[in-house]
C-alpha cells in the first residue's frame, strides 16, 4: 500500500516525501520485519521499540513510525507522531480496510465470564447457521482456521488482521473478548462495535489500573465506542443489572440497553435455579414469556452467562425457543469447571478461577454438589495484582474444607513473597496451620490433595484451567493441572498393581 495513503488520517511530521513509497506490511516487532515493511516503535513495559529501529532497518524496513526523531543509519524515512500506539490502531484499520464495518462485532467485557460468553455465543450462532469468528484467551478462530493469541485481546494490528480474515471467510459475526488492558491501551480503537456485553466487575488487575474506578473506566470505553445505527440496525448494550457498576455503563452509551439478572427489573430474568451434580436448570422470564432452561454448565455464574447470551439473541431478533435449544447443547469451555471422577470416587475439578469472585463462585458451586470434603489447590500469579492474594486465600479457607496454597506462574517474582502475601491474613487472624497447607511445588500440592481425598470428596484445582505451561522466572515448563491429576491416578493404579504382584 502507498505509505502516504496509509498515513492519510494521521497528523505526522517527516523530512521525506512519502508518496513514492509502497509498504508491504506493518510490524511492531523488529524480529518479524521483512523487506518493504513499515516498523512501528511502541513503548512497552519491558522494552522501548524505538531501540529496535536499527534492527528493523537491517531486516529491510522501508519506513519507521516513531514518537521522536531517530538517528537511523540509512535514508529510511522516520515519521513522527505523538502516540504510536494510537497511530498503529488508525493505520491498521486503514490497512485492512476497516473490517469491523463489514461485520456484526460483539465485544464482551468484565472481570470473569468473557471467554465462556464468547464461546457460548459462537456456539449458538453457529448452530443457528451464522458464520462467526472469535478472538480471546483461547485464541482466534474463524471457520476451521485457528491461531494462538499472546493476549486475551491482542494489539490493534493483530485485531484488525483477525477481523479482516473473518470478513474474507464470509463471517457475519465477530465475537471478541475486550480486556480492560486492551481498552485502556487503545488496542480496540477503530473497532466499530455493534454490541457490547458486560459480565461483571470485581477485584482484579489493580496492579495495572490501580483503582476500581480506573478499572471501571477502562471497560466503559467499550460502551462509548458502540457504533451509530447502521443499515437500520441499532447497536445494543447488554448489562448485568445485579452488578452495581452496570449503571455507569448504561449512562455512558447511546445504544439500546438490555438488562439481565435475577432482580425484578431485568429484561431477561432467571428464577428457580436448581443445581445438581450433572446439570443446572432455571426459568427464564422475558417480555412476559417463561421458558425452562436445562444445561450442563454448573453454577449461578454460568446462569448469568446464559442470560447475557439470551439478551443478545433477543436483540438480534432470534426466536427465543431456537436460541435456548442451541444454548442447551453447549458443553462449556476447556478448563472451566472441567471435572472427572476417579475410580475411588474422588471428584476432580479443574477451573480457571484466578480472581476472588471466580474462586468464591466456584467453591460455592462445588459445595452445592459435593457433600464430602473439598480440598482447594490454588496459587496467585507473580508480577500481577498483589492485593487479591490474601483475599483469595481467605475465600479458600471459608469456602473449602482444606486449602493447599501453591504456586501459579511466578514469572519474575520471588515465590516466597507470593506465598507470604497469600497467608498474610491467616497469620494476622491466628488461623491454625493445621487448617491449611503450603506446598510451593504445584505438582506436589495437587498430589497431596489427591492423596488426602477419599470417596465423596472433591479436589478443586483453581487458577490455570486450560493452560499447558507454568512460567517460573524465565523458564516456561510444560504443566497442565488436569494431566497432573490424571498422572496421580495412573501412578496409584500402577503402584497398587505392583503391590498386588509383590504379595505372595
Ligand atoms: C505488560 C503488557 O501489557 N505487555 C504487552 C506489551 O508487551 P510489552 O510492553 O512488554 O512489550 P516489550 O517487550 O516491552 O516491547 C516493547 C515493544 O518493543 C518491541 N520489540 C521488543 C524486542 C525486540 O527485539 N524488538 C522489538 O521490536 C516489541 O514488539 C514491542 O512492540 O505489548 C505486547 C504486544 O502488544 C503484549 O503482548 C504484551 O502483553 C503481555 C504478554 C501481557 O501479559 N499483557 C497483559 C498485562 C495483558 O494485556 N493482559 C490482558 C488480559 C488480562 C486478563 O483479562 O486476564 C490482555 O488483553 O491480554
Ligand atoms: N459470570 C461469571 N461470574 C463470575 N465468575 C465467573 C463467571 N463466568 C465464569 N466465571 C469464573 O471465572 C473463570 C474464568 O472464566 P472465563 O475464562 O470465562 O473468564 P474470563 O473473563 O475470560 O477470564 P480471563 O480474562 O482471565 O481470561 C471460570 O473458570 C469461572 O470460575
Amino acid at each position: 500500500m502507498n505509505l502516504e495513503v496509509l498515513l492519510s488520517a494521521l497528523d505526522y511530521s517527516c523530512a521525506y516525501q512519502l508518496h513514492h513509497i509502497a509498504i508491504q506490511n506493518i510490524s511492531f516487532d523488529s524480529r518479524t520485519v521483512r523487506l518493504g515493511d513499515l516498523f512501528v516503535c511502541l513503548t512497552g513495559h519491558l522494552e522501548d521499540g524505538h531501540r529496535y529501529a536499527d534492527d528493523a532497518i537491517r531486516r529491510g524496513a522501508a519506513a519507521i513510525l516513531a514518537e521522536r526523531e531517530l538517528e537511523v543509519p540509512s535514508a529510511v524515512p522516520v515519521i513522527v507522531v505523538p502516540d504510536t500506539r494510537a497511530a498503529l490502531a488508525t493505520i491498521a484499520a486503514r490497512y485492512y480496510d476497516h473490517p469491523s464495518r463489514k461485520l456484526k462485532l460483539i465485544g464482551v467485557t468484565g472481570t470473569n465470564g468473557k471467554t465462556t460468553s464468547v464461546h457460548l455465543l459462537e456456539h449458538i450462532l453457529n448452530r443457528l447457521g451464522h458464520l462467526t469468528g472469535s478472538v480471546g484467551t483461547m485464541g482466534m478462530k474463524v471457520g476451521k482456521h485457528f491461531e494462538k493469541t499472546q493476549n486475551t485481546t491482542p494489539e490493534s494490528l493483530e485485531i484488525q488482521r483477525h477481523l479482516a480474515a473473518m470478513v474474507q471467510s464470509g463471517a457475519e459475526y465477530a465475537v471478541i473478548e475486550a480486556s480492560s488492558h486492551a481498552l485502556a491501551m487503545g488496542r480496540l480503537r477503530h473497532c466499530d462495535f455493534h454490541a457490547a456485553i458486560f459480565t461483571n466487575l470485581t477485584h482484579d488487575h489493580l496492579d495495572y489500573h490501580k483503582t476500581m474506578t480506573a478499572y471501571r473506566d477502562a471497560k466503559k470505553l467499550l460502551f462509548t465506542s458502540l457504533r451509530p445505527a447502521t443499515n437500520g440496525q441499532a447497536p445494543f448494550a447488554v448489562l448485568n443489572c445485579d452488578d452495581p457498576w452496570s449503571e455507569d455503563y448504561a449512562s455512558a452509551t447511546h445504544a439500546t440497553i438490555l438488562r439481565y439478572g435475577l432482580s425484578k427489573g431485568a429484561d431477561v430474568r432467571a428464577s428457580d435455579i436448581r443445581i445438581t451434580p450433572s446439570s443446572t436448570s432455571f426459568t427464564v422470564t422475558t417480555n412476559g414469556r417463561q421458558r425452562t432452561v436445562k444445561w450442563q454448565l454448573p453454577g449461578h455464574h454460568n446462569v448469568y452467562n446464559a442470560l447475557a447470551a439470551i439478551c443478545t439473541g433477543l436483540a438480534e431478533n432470534i426466536p427465543l425457543d431456537r436460541f435456548i435449544s442451541a444454548l442447551e447443547e453447549f458443553r462449556g469451555v476447556e478448563g472451566r469447571f472441567d471435572s472427572f471422577q476417579s475410580e475411588t470416587g474422588v471428584t476432580v475439578i479443574v477451573d480457571y478461577a484466578h480472581t476472588p469472585d471466580a474462586l468464591q463462585q466456584l467453591l460455592v458451586t462445588v459445595r452445592r454438589v459435593i457433600s464430602g470434603q473439598i480440598y482447594c489447590v490454588f496459587g496467585c500469579e507473580g508480577d500481577r495484582d498483589t492485593e487479591k492474594r490474601p483475599i483469595m486465600a481467605q475465600i479458600a479457607l471459608e469456602y473449602s474444607s482444606y486449602p493447599i496454597l501453591t504456586l501459579d506462574h511466578t514469572r519474575n517474582e520471588d515465590p516466597e513473597r507470593i506465598l507470604h502475601d497469600m497467608i498474610l491474613g491467616y497469620d494476622q487472624n491466628g488461623v491454625s496451620p493445621a487448617r491449611y497447607a503450603v506446598i510451593p511445588d504445584r505438582r506436589a500440592a495437587i498430589w497431596a490433595a489427591l492423596e488426602r481425598a477419599g470417596q465423596g470428596d472433591a479436589v478443586v484445582i483453581a487458577g490455570k484451567g486450560h493452560e499447558t505451561v507454568q512460567i517460573i522466572g524465565s523458564t516456561v515448563r510444560p504443566f497442565n493441572d488436569k494431566q497432573v491429576a490424571l498422572d496421580f491416578f495412573k501412578h496409584e493404579a500402577t503402584s497398587t498393581t505392583k503391590q498386588k504382584l509383590l504379595v505372595p
